[in-house]
């Protein structure tokens, strides 16, 4: 609802003074029509207040000239007020004359576009110039807290209409206690100056517009736009105060005789209602300038009801009178002039509206729904339409403080009848309104049921989705982590593997080293065997040469003794000479004796040389076998184990190698046997032959010597028989040596080499070779008898992969 009365005086703050309404005249250029027609100008203007016509001269606020631009008018007429509205006054800006003379164009202009700043825009009118000007000005002072809300009636035939809404139906004026309302007028809240151009521009369109024979689209009716400003802002005490100011800017009908107007028909009855309203307002008018007169009949039309504030109230106003210069409109002109002079005279008493804190419009707004409460106990209470006893009271004051007219009781008692069959009409045009309103809720709640059953749909289905959802994500989440785990687990394996590669190239390194050890020891140790071999040979030499030897010395001296025989015979008569025979013998024999001593010795070194060769043979066998378990300990892998085979192939060789050279030692032994057993019979056979020949005294020396003999010889043949047995004995050890080491490395190797075996791996099958084999025979048997080849236990003869001598597979 509009407010168009005061609020109130605050008269401890506020100045009151007396000031004359401003009138100001303008004067529009000739047009091209009235150029074609020659019309004479017959207005001018003399100087800024004066204008001449017909030799008449008229005084006013302000004259703008024909040539006088918009933004002119606009900052000497207006501008002022928007501080005005700012610091809490209502204005108004009329615009009044003849139809035709220019007062729409100088209210909104002729295009009526938003503006961007006021300054600039040279064809904008007051409106939007306005609007632009209070917010920019609202900016400038830096007031943030503000409302701004604009509303636009028009006044047609006698009846409001809100250019703001699409209601249809005319407005009812009311006073209340705080004045003069509109019934339900719309006042929209606008936040820039673009806002206000629209909502300008809207009601345009609804305004009620005619061509006529003066302008070929006459405004039909009066409109005024309202722009409201609210500002809140805290006094010294830091309550917030809310200040009110308002702009009227009215565009009035065009006020022309009918004759000349060319309206005809309705258009007459039109025209006859807006000049009563322009005569209602000329008689304010005038009336206000007389002041004689008490009685201003305001309430004779709605326009000068709705203006009264403007005229002779509290608020600043502005006319503008507008004018044509032409001869042919002489006759309006005067009276606009006219017209406007007597309005000079009209004197307001503009107060800024008082300026209430947040506190009092609450305690205001409490009393307003007391009384509202009230009026509906009493609706309640009784039939028909009620108004509690103090509202009622209340109400007349009012009418009586308004009008200044007491009324009479009947005349009370009309008015509320007349009151009451329009609220029972528009009570009934209510209940229409709510049956269809029932009507509407009715189906609404069928299609609310419609909707919530189609929602519930829609929920389970969204439930359904979730829920099958939920169970995805879980399953994709499982997924997820069985692949994550999966991938972990090959991390692992990789890194297993890896370490694996990076373990087995250690082991092959380590193998390759270990069997260059192993070789270079099997070497090393074959090397001694060689050496202590070579030892054994050297002293079976040796005791060869010495037997030969002792052959030597004994055959010189079986010689000897032969040639003693043959003495002997020859000369066994001679006493003397077998004496010297016997002596030479003796000597012969000590020689013999000497010999076999040095013989004796050397067989002696011999025997004690072995022992020693023996001991240090054993000492290095051990050392050997000691670092070749060391060195085997690291064997690691196939290749590893191939390289074994093949020290294994080198051994055999070297094996086969000992073999012939224990085989040429045996064969030595045997030679070195046959050739002392040979001595030995050839000695036999020289002794018995001595023995035939010597047959006293030297016989028992002889037989001496022959034992000696023999001792010696069959010492040398034992000893030869022990170096033998040793030399055999060692070839033993050796080789148990050689198969312990075998042993041992491919237990190792296997133990090392072989993966560890995992659930779902192919059995490794071991390669085993068999010289010369039936390719039918069973496995098993097979398996049996060979399966001590086999480096370690093997039940499944699936495991082994079967191949001949030539390496050929015979699976
Ligand atoms: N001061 C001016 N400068 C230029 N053109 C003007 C001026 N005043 C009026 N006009 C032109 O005159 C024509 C009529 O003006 P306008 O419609 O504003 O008259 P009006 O007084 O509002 O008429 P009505 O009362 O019939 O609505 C328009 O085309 C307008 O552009």
């Amino acid at each position: 609802m509009a407010t168009l009365k005061k609020k109130g005086i605050s008269s401890s703050l506020q100045h009151i003074s007396m000031q004359n309404i401003k009138v100001v005249v303008r004067v529009r250029p000739i047009t091209h029509n009235e150029e074609e027609q020659n019309v004479k100008n017959i207005v001018k203007c003399l100087t800024h207040k004066e204008i001449l016509m017909k030799e008449k001269k008229y005084s006013f606020d302000r004259v703008f000239k024909p040539t006088a631009s918009q933004i002119e008018l606009y900052i000497n007429v207006v501008a002022p007020l928007i501080k005005d509205v700012i610091s809490g006054y209502n204005c108004t800006v009329f615009a009044y004359g003849q139809t035709g003379t220019g007062k729409t164009y100088t209210m909104t202009g002729d295009k009526c576009s938003i503006i961007k700043n006021w300054k600039e825009d040279e064809d904008a009118g007051i409106i939007p110039r306005a609007a632009h000007h209070l917010f920019h000005e609202l900016d400038r002072m830096k007031i943030n807290q503000y409302t701004i809300k604009v509303s636009y009636i028009e006044l047609y035939n006698e009846e409001i209409r809100d250019l703001l809404s699409n209601d249809e139906n005319a407005l009812q004026l009311y006073n209340d206690s705080k004045g003069l309302k509109i019934n339900g007028l719309n006042e929209v809240t606008c936040f820039n100056s673009a806002d206000v151009c629209r909502e300008l521009q809207r009601g345009i369109l609804k305004r009620q517009v005619a061509p006529t024979l003066m302008n070929h689209q006459s405004s039909r009716s009066h409109t005024v736009f309202t722009i409201s400003l609210s500002t809140t802002e805290s006094n010294l005490a830091g309550e917030d105060i809310l200040k009110y100011g308002k702009i009227n800017l009215v565009d009035l009908a065009g006020s022309e005789n009918i004759a000349k107007a060319g309206c005809k028909d309705l258009r007459a009855q039109e025209l006859a209602n807006i000049n009563k309203s322009l005569l209602t307002l000329g008689r304010v008018i005038q009336s206000l300038a007389d002041k004689n007169q008490k009685h201003i009949p305001y309430r004779d039309s709605k326009l000068t009801r709705i203006l009264q504030d403007s005229l002779g109230g509290n608020t600043k106003t502005v006319i503008i009178a507008t004018v044509s210069p032409a001869h042919t409109s002489h006759e309006e002109t005067a009276n606009t002039l006219e017209y406007a002079m007597r309005a000079r005279d009209i004197k307001n008493t503009p107060v800024a509206n008082e300026q209430t804190s947040k506190n009092q419009l609450i305690e205001e707004l409490v009393k307003d729904i007391e009384v509202l409460q009230r009026d509906l106990d009493a609706a309640r209470e009784g039939t028909g339409f009620y108004v509690d006893r103090v509202n009622y009271q209340r109400i007349v004051d009012a009418v009586y403080a308004v009008t200044g007219e007491e009324f009479t009781h009947d005349e009370i008692a009309e008015r509320k009848a007349q009151r009451i069959s329009k609220l029972e009409k528009a009570m009934h045009d209510r209940i229409q309104e709510f049956e269809k309103t029932v009507k509407q809720c009715k189906e609404q709640r069928e299609e609310l049921k419609r909707i919530k059953t189609e929602v519930k749909e829609k929920e389970y289905l969204a439930n359904w989705y979730e829920q099958y959802s939920t169970a995805t994500c879980e399953e994709i989440q499982n997924l997820l982590d069985t692949t994550q785990t999966l991938n972990n687990e090959k991390e692992i394996l990789l890194g297993k593997l890896e370490n694996m590669f990076k373990a087995n190239e250690s082991h092959v390194t380590i193998a390759r080293q270990s069997a260059t050890a192993v070789l270079s020891m099997v070497d090393r140790n074959t090397a001694e065997k060689d050496k202590t071999l070579n030892a054994m040979v050297e002293a079976g030499i040796r005791a060869k040469e010495k037997a030969r030897e002792s052959r030597s010395i004994v055959q010189p001296f079986i010689l000897s003794m032969k040639n003693t025989a043959n003495i002997l015979v020859t000369m066994s008569v001679n006493t003397d000479a077998v004496q010297n025979v016997q002596e030479c013998v003796c000597k012969k024999i000590d020689i013999v004796r000497k010999r076999f001593e040095i013989l004796e010795k050397m067989g002696e070194e011999t025997l004690t040389a072995i022992p020693v060769l023996m001991e240090q043979h054993k000492q290095r066998t051990e050392e050997f076998l000691e670092a070749s378990i060391k060195y085997c300990m690291r064997q690691q892998n196939q290749v590893l184990e191939e390289t074994v085979h093949s020290t294994f192939n080198n051994h055999d060789k070297r094996n086969e190698a000992l073999q012939t050279s224990m085989s040429a030692i045996s064969e030595l032994g045997e030679e070195i046997l046959t050739v002392t057993r040979n001595l030995d019979l050839e000695n036999k056979r020289k002794f018995g032959e001595i023995d035939n020949v010597i047959k006293t005294g030297i016989l028992q020396s002889c037989n001496e010597i022959e034992d000696v003999l023999n001792q010696h010889i069959s010492d040398t043949i034992q000893e030869v028989d022990t170096l033998i047995d040793i030399t055999s004995s060692f070839d033993d050890t050796y080789r148990k040596f050689v198969e312990d080491v075998k042993d041992t490395i491919t237990k190792q190797v296997l133990e090392k080499s072989v993966p560890p075996k995992h659930a779902g791996d192919t059995p490794i099958r071991k390669e085993l070779r068999i010289p010369s084999i039936d390719p039918t025979a069973p496995r098993e048997i097979l398996l049996e008898k060979f399966k001590v080849s086999l480096p370690e236990t093997i039940e499944n003869p699936e495991d082994v992969i079967w191949l001949d001598s030539s390496g050929e597979g015979i699976d």
